[in-house]
C-alpha cells in the first residue's frame, strides 16, 4: 500500500530586530509566498486524498456487493472423499465430478472424510453440513404407523379396492402371487385434481398392511435439494429396504417426470438424472421384497409416458372430486366429531356442493364451526354451513382455501 506524503513544514517568520524597514518587509514578502506555497501543496494533498477516498469508498462499495453476492449465491452440496496434505477431494452430487480442493484451516479442524458440504461455484468448502440439514431426514417423511384408516376416506369405495387389489395383496399374500406365477403391478399411480384423497389412500393402505409409511415430494426434490434429486431417489429405496415391508409414497412426480421439454438448461438435465434414478430403481424392484410403491399426480396430461411403461407405474387409477354420496360421506366423516344442530341435513348440503373436492368439504365443515364459535353458539346450525360455502364459494383463489386436517 503506498504511504501517504508527509505534510510541508510550516513556514517560520524569522525577524532580527536589527533590520531594517526594508529588510523586514522583504522577509514579510518572503514568508507570505512560502504560506501560499504551503498552502497550495496542503490543497493539492487535500485533493489527492479526497480522490482516493473516493476510489476507496467505491472499493469498500464493491467489495461489499461482491460479499452480498458470495453469501447470497447459491452453494451446491458435495462429500469430502478424502483428506490429503494437498487438500481435500471432494465429489459433487448430481454430478458426481470430483475435484481437490483446499479448505480454510478453520474448516479443516472440524471436517472428516463423509461429511457433506457445501461448495461454492470455484469448488471452495463453505461449511460444513450438519446433520440437522441432512436432505435425506428433511425430504423424506417416515410414518412407521399412519393412523389414517379406509374408513376415514368418503366417497372412493372403487379407488380403495383398487388399490388394496394393487397393494395390499401383494404385500400380504406374496407367496400367492409367486404360486399363481404372475407379478403383481409394479406401482401404483393415482391421478386426479387436489384434495381428493390420494395421499389418504396411499396412508390407509400402510396402516392396513402395517408398512412404514415413507413420502417424497417430487416438487421438493427439483425446488429444494437441487443436485440432491438422483442421490435422494437413491436413498429413498434404500430407507425402504431398510423399513420393509414399506410403502412408498412420492407426491406430484410430474416435478421429476414430466415430458421432455426443448430447452436443454441445466435444471432439465438435473430433473432428467432423478427421473432416471427412479426408473432405474423401479425396474431392479422385483428383488425388493415387501415394498410397494404408489405416486400421486394432479397432472396427468403433463407425464412423460416412460414411467407408465409396464414394471414401472403400470396401474392407474383416477381419484376424481367427490360425487354428490360421496359428499355427503366425506362431510359425515369431518363433522363426526361436531356437535350438529336438529336441523342439520348434510345429505341437501352435498347437493349444494358439487364440483369441491374433499379437501374443501374437510374445510367447509372446519369453516361451519367457526361461524357458530363467532356466534357465541355450542352447536353447528345448517346456516352455519350455508355461511362457510358462501365463503369458501366468494374465495376466487382456491389455493387459498383453508385446508382441515381429519
Ligand atoms: N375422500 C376424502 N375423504 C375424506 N377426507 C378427504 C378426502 N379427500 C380429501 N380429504 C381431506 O383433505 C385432506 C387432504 O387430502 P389428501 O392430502 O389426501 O389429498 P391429495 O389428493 O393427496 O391432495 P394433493 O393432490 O393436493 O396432494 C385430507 O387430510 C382430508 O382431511
Amino acid at each position: 500500500m503506498s504511504r501517504s506524503p508527509s505534510l510541508p513544514e510550516r513556514p517560520r517568520l524569522e525577524l532580527d530586530p536589527d533590520m531594517t524597514p526594508d529588510e523586514r518587509l522583504e522577509a514579510l514578502r518572503e514568508h507570505f509566498t512560502e504560506i501560499v506555497e504551503v498552502n497550495e501543496q496542503l490543497t493539492e494533498q487535500l485533493d489527492a486524498a479526497r480522490d482516493r477516498q473516493t476510489d476507496l469508498t467505491d472499493e469498500v462499495d464493491q467489495l461489499e456487493r461482491e460479499n452480498e453476492t458470495l453469501k447470497t449465491s447459491s452453494l451446491y452440496i458435495a462429500t469430502a472423499e478424502e483428506l490429503t496434505d494437498d487438500g481435500v477431494v471432494v465429489k459433487q452430487h448430481g454430478n458426481n465430478q470430483e475435484v481437490l480442493t483446499e479448505v480454510s484451516p478453520s474448516i479443516r479442524d472440524d471436517l472428516e472424510a463423509g461429511d457433506r458440504v457445501a461448495i461454492n461455484d470455484s469448488f471452495g468448502v463453505k461449511q460444513i453440513l450438519d446433520p440437522e440439514t441432512d436432505a435425506r431426514a428433511q425430504a423424506m417423511q417416515v410414518d412407521g404407523s399412519p393412523d389414517v384408516s379406509y374408513d376415514d376416506i368418503g366417497g372412493l369405495e372403487e379407488q380403495i379396492l383398487e388399490v388394496r387389489e394393487a397393494v395390499e395383496e401383494p404385500l400380504i399374500n406374496a407367496d400367492q402371487f409367486r404360486e399363481i406365477g404372475i407379478e403383481p403391478p409394479s406401482g401404483v399411480l393415482l391421478h386426479g385434481p387436489p384434495g381428493t384423497g390420494k395421499t389418504m389412500l396411499a396412508k390407509a393402505v400402510a396402516n392396513e398392511t402395517d408398512a412404514t409409511f415413507i413420502k417424497m415430494a417430487g416438487s421438493e426434490l427439483v425446488r429444494k435439494f437441487i443436485g440432491e434429486g438422483a442421490r435422494l431417489v437413491r436413498d429413498l429405496f434404500e430407507l425402504a429396504t431398510e423399513r420393509e415391508p414399506a410403502i412408498i409414497f412420492i407426491d406430484e412426480i410430474d416435478a421429476i417426470a414430466a415430458k421432455r421439454t426443448e430447452s436443454k438448461t441445466s435444471g432439465d438435465a438435473e430433473v432428467q438424472r432423478t427421473m432416471m434414478q427412479l426408473l432405474s430403481e423401479m425396474d431392479g424392484f422385483d428383488e425388493r421384497g415387501e415394498i410397494r410403491i404408489i405416486a400421486a399426480t394432479n397432472r396427468f396430461d403433463m407425464l412423460d409416458r416412460a414411467i407408465l411403461r409396464p414394471g414401472r407405474f403400470d396401474r392407474l387409477i383416477e381419484v376424481p372430486n367427490p360425487d354428490i354420496e360421496g359428499r355427503e360421506r366425506i362431510l359425515e366423516i369431518h363433522t363426526e366429531d361436531m356437535n350438529l344442530a336438529g336441523d342439520v341435513d348434510l345429505g341437501a348440503f352435498a347437493t349444494e356442493t358439487d364440483g369441491l373436492s374433499g379437501a374443501e368439504l374437510a374445510s367447509l365443515a372446519t369453516e361451519a364451526g367457526m361461524f357458530a364459535i363467532r356466534d357465541g353458539r355450542t352447536t353447528v346450525e345448517q346456516a352455519d354451513f350455508h355461511d362457510a360455502l358462501e365463503k369458501i364459494e366468494g374465495d376466487d383463489d382456491a389455493s387459498s382455501v383453508p385446508v382441515a386436517f381429519a
